[in-house]
């Protein structure tokens, strides 16, 4: 299997989390940070909850999103590459994943996104979480990190969002949080999930 969907399987199998750098190669980085700025009218500002208690809370979050309509090239190839990682994952980590939701998303500088799960238990379809940075560079004091924690609250560190860096965790078991971006900050964040099929 390739190295990095290796490294993935084997990050989630024994810590529930894992970082890859250079997760993206720099031109399909740059075709997706260049279609979210082309399409950047169409970010809205961002909720939180589910469909039914959707509601806006700027002193949550204040990032921009869009969600992907998989019709560009550069989202194909994003969303193939993030299919094979789920296929990789369900054949070593038996998760039974069918989906992978995912939106563009952008935090100017200042915004950010307070501490919170994706998914709680019993609650959610969203099984692994998993970002990707589509900046060029990431200035060292830029802020903007994700800090990860655990199920204690205790910091288990803080990812760089560094050009084409992938961060994977389990959806239910680590709370985090995106701080205040020094900068533009562009990323896709989303969500592999298991939904309950009828069984024919
Ligand atoms: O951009 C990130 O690093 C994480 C974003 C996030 O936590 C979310 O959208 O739920
Ligand atoms: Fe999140």
């Amino acid at each position: 299997m390739d190295q990095k969907l290796q490294a993935v399987i084997d990050g989630l199998a024994s810590n529930g989390f894992v970082v890859i750098p250079q997760w993206l190669d720099d031109e399909l980085r740059d075709a997706l940070r260049g279609e979210l700025l082309v399409r950047r009218e169409e970010l809205t500002r961002a909720g939180i909850g589910r469909e039914g208690d959707h509601q806006q809370r700027l002193d949550v979050r204040n990032d921009n999103t869009l969600w992907l309509d998989g019709l560009s090239l550069q989202q194909q190839r994003y969303l193939a590459l993030m299919d094979e990682l789920r296929l990789a994952i369900n054949r070593s980590l038996f998760l039974g994943l069918n989906d992978y939701e995912c939106h563009f998303a952008h935090y100017p500088k200042g915004h950010f996104y307070q501490k919170h799960l994706d998914a709680f238990r019993g609650r959610s379809n969203r099984v692994v979480s998993a970002v990707t940075y589509l900046n060029a560079w990431w200035p060292a004091g830029a802020g903007g990190e994700l800090a990860l924690y655990d199920s204690h609250d205790q910091l288990l560190g803080k990812v760089d969002p560094a050009p084409g860096t992938l961060v994977c965790f389990l959806s239910e078991e680590f709370p985090h949080e995106v701080l205040p971006a020094g900068d533009d900050r562009y990323s896709i964040a989303g969500w592999f999930r298991r939904d309950a099929h009828p069984l024919a």
